[in-house]
């Protein structure tokens, strides 16, 4: 019998200062070549386990592990993480926190170095694995000043370039758009034909029924339930929502979407908020030009787009964040600058890690909150309560997510800009905001969200903008 490429024993995890184990007593193995998917609700644990498989709990993260997990001869809590970067390649949540250069081309060069491959060798890698992930255009470039989209894929991209025996990736579908994700698609397949083993966490589901082997679903700290991929298949989008979990046909909810495209009017001047001939971008780039837009209250305005299209560069623009390069905003029919435009707003951005600021969640949410009055309501809804006392940089991503978003709703302003706000939210806690937006659209504020997310455009939107390149 072949050795399993991963195997946890009995692996319980307890955070450092926490009174329980968190993870309770997993069992898991998986094959050479096998390709499997951790699902649950936000908080279940599954970037936790994730991360006993590349090392990072608890050689970073730090606790007490009971039992064992072992990724081919390496085992957590006893091997060093230099040893696990040479067998599993990994992709965090949060790609920003992962990049080691300020270059696309070092970073995707970087371990190849490391391992001290020839230079020539090194360049011709980097091309063959630009050109896979179809981001030749992102070479060269300073990593800072990449979309969210394209610090993921580039993030893969580098996990990738090694070849590795083990790929852990964690929600790497988040902020990618249709296309980005089928080329995604078309590299796990390879990689797996090519015998890689695979674990992914994710909530979006859908675009993963063609290549992963079995599911596996994680509920406070435990695994509850596993399925083969034809019996996930078999589950209709109302099991899976019972479950917590998002669906796996998508096909009405695009056709909403389309539909939700048209109800939007094309420019008109009597929008609250409107923009004549805006040009946005940065320094050197001019990102997008002649834009026409409006924005009114009493409706959830979506804004979609590809990767790159400056979707977040509108976003910041619009809350006064960044200064337009040319053209007109306008507020009921008058100029309004970038420093009365930040009065006015509140900004939920994609990677809420650069916002959230307090010692604890009660605390960050009552940081300017117009209505505490609401408060008790908000974090109830947003499956909060429990965690009001923890610090908001001991949480997990989506739980980090609505913290932001509790903020923004509890913040009184009259625009309220979410950018990516469900990348790491379940199918339940994605209803719970939009049912919170739905209350909000009702008292005038302006409410737009940026997303890639087909359920939360569909279900949740009730006008659509696409903006295009
Ligand atoms: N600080 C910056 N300096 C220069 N260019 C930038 C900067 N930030 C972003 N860009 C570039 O501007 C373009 C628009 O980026 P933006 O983040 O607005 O895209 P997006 O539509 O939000 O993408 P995504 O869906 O990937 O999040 C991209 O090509 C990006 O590389
Ligand atoms: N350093 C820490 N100290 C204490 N608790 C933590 C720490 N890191 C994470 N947790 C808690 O462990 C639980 C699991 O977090 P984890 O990030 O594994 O969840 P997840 O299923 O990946 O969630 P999401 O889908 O929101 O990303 C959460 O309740 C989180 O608050």
């Amino acid at each position: 019998m072949t050795a399993q490429a991963i195997k946890s024993t009995k692996a319980s995890f307890q955070f450092l200062h926490t009174d329980n184990f968190f993870l309770k007593e997993i069992n898991l193995a998986v094959h050479p070549g096998e390709c499997v998917l951790i699902c649950g609700k936000s908080g279940s644990g599954k970037t936790t386990f994730s991360r006993l498989l590349n090392g990072l709990v608890p050689n970073y993260i730090e606790g007490e592990l009971t039992g064992e997990v072992k990724t081919y001869n390496l085992s957590a809590g006893k091997t060093s993480i230099k040893d696990y970067v040479q067998v599993v390649g990994s992709v965090f949540q949060n790609p920003k926190t992962q990049h080691f250069t300020a270059n696309t081309s070092s970073e995707l060069a970087l371990p190849l170095e490391n391992i001290g491959m020839a230079p020539e060798k090194i360049n011709k890698k980097v091309t063959e694995t630009a050109q896979k992930f179809h981001i030749e255009h992102l070479l060269d470039r300073d990593i800072f000043s990449l979309s969210g989209g394209e610090k993921q894929q580039i993030a893969m991209a580098s996990a990738t370039v090694l070849d590795p025996q083990v790929l852990v990736l964690d929600e790497v579908s988040s902020n990618l758009d249709q296309e980005a994700i089928s080329c995604l698609q078309e590299n796990i397949k390879q990689k797996k034909a090519d015998g890689t083993t695979i674990i992914l966490t994710e909530h979006r589901l859908a675009w993963t029924l063609n290549f992963v082997d079995r599911y596996v679903l994680f509920n406070s700290g435990q695994v509850i339930k596993e399925w083969t991929n034809a019996e996930f298949r078999a589950l209709s989008n109302n099991k899976l929502a019972d479950l917590g979990l998002r669906a796996t046909d998508l096909s009405s909810k695009k056709q909403a979407i389309e539909k939700k495209k048209q109800i939007h009017q094309d420019f008109k001047n009597d929008y609250l908020l409107h923009t004549e001939n805006l040009t946005i971008g940065y320094k050197k780039t001019t990102v997008q030009t002649n834009l026409g837009i409006g924005l009114d209250p009493n409706k959830i305005i979506g804004i979609t787009g590809k990767n790159g299209v400056g979707k977040t560069t509108l976003a910041n623009t619009l809350t006064g964040l960044l200064k337009p390069l040319g053209g007109k905003i306008l507020w009921q029919e008058k100029l309004i600058s970038a420093k009365e435009l930040r009065k006015k707003s509140f900004l939920v951005m994609q990677n809420t890690n650069y916002q959230l600021f307090s010692d604890s969640v009660n605390e960050e949410v009552s940081l300017n909150a117009k209505h505490p009055e609401w408060k008790e309501k908000v974090l109830e809804q947003l499956n909060l309560t429990a965690l009001a006392k923890r610090h908001p940089m001991s949480l997990s991503d989506g739980q980090k997510q609505r913290v932001a978003i509790a903020s923004a709703l509890l913040s009184g302003k009259k625009l309220l800009i979410f950018d990516e706000p469900t990348s790491g939210l379940d199918y339940t806690n994605m209803q719970r905001f939009g049912t919170l937006l739905r209350m909000l659209k009702q008292t005038d504020v302006i409410i737009a969200i940026i997303t890639h997310d087909v359920e939360l455009a569909a279900d949740w939107c009730d006008e659509i903008i696409p903006l295009k390149q």
